[in-house]
């Protein structure tokens, strides 16, 4: 995303710089670029197996790009960093998963997940009673504290272990937090909640957020920029408004069109026309290209380098 393009906005947290990734001939990541800014959110949108999780792991350093530069506050993060600030690093960036239910110690109540990383958290400075900020941060979620801390995992729906997943990672103060698809096992009635939550914490601790999902029409919710992926290439990005308004590459209208109601994965289902469709604009969509096209003033696709005459009508 170019930063330039939006001066308003302050320097990035986190750039990714032309990242690539292979997983032997599987090329995951072509080339892949954005930067995430504080008090915003991105949303990383496309199907199953176009590189999400990919870079959602190189940006928490769980993975290692195979090429490419990834910069924090504008220092590049080398393949093996020093120790201490490895460390720091991992403070700095936090990690919301899909999987609410085998992400807590079924063994631990709530209040032993968030005293963990609140002392690590104080070890670095801060002093406040552990009580009193397990009390802040349970209500900072929107869970009852009284009620919540002593109870243990198995006691608490699948919303409200997502809740305390939240709070588990602001509670080391980060200034990135990366939920991949945070809400994709949870029951459709409570996923607005906690988009809605991901959207208050992302604004009131300043973070600069990245959103990973497979359903595009989620983005607006919690994000104000948006990267549409396809086969590990970014094919359209830029300020969730003009995208989802005006969808310009065909795969992104491809998305746009499979959502009926917003819970339904877009990948299943739909009429034997619309998949035969489906499956023209991926192979359109597939080739790389490094022609980049500026449609908005932060709007950007990639060619096809093929006529829209060959485009399939949307
Ligand atoms: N450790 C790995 N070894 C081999 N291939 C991998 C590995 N991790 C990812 N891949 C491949 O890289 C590509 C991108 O995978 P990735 O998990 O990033 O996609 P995704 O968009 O997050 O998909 P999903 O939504 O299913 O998690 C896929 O083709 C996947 O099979």
């Amino acid at each position: 995303m170019k930063a330039e393009a939006n001066p308003v906005i302050a320097e990035a947290v986190i750039r990714l710089e032309d990242i690539k990734r292979d997983f032997g001939p599987v090329r995951a990541l072509k080339g892949v670029s954005f930067s995430l800014f504080p008090g915003r959110a991105l949303a990383l949108v496309g199907e199953s197996g176009c590189g999400k999780t990919t870079c959602a792991r190189i940006i928490a350093r769980l993975d290692k790009p195979t090429g490419g530069r990834l910069f924090f506050r504008g220092q590049e993060l080398t393949a093996r960093g020093e120790a201490g600030a490895e460390r720091s690093y991992r403070r700095e960036v936090q990690m919301v998963f899909q999987d609410p239910f085998s992400s807590l110690n079924p063994a631990f109540t709530v209040s032993h997940h968030l005293a963990r990383p609140l002392q690590l958290h104080r070890q670095s400075g801060v002093k406040a009673d552990l009580a009193q900020e397990i009390t802040r941060l349970l209500a900072s979620v929107g869970l009852e504290p009284e009620v919540t801390r002593q109870k243990f995992p198995h006691e608490l729906s699948g919303g409200q272990r997502q809740r305390v997943n939240i709070a588990r990672a602001l509670a080391v103060a980060p200034s990135v937090l990366v939920a991949d698809e945070p809400t994709s096992m949870l029951d459709v009635s409570i996923r607005k909640d906690i988009l809605d939550l991901l959207a208050r914490v992302k604004r009131e601790n300043d973070l600069a957020m990245l959103y990973i999902t497979h359903d595009i029409a989620t983005a607006a919710h919690v994000a104000e920029e948006i990267v549409v992926m396809f086969a590990g290439q970014m094919v359209e990005w830029g300020d969730t408004e003009s995208v989802l308004s005006d969808p310009r590459h065909p795969y992104t209208r491809l998305l746009l069109s499979a959502v009926p109601d917003g819970s339904r994965p877009f990948v299943t289902g739909g009429s034997a026309r619309f998949l035969e469709q489906a499956e023209k604009v991926r192979s359109l969509s597939r080739p790389e290209s490094a022609d980049i096209e500026q449609v908005g003033p932060n709007h950007f696709i990639r060619a096809l380098g093929v006529s829209n005459a060959r485009l399939p009508k949307s």
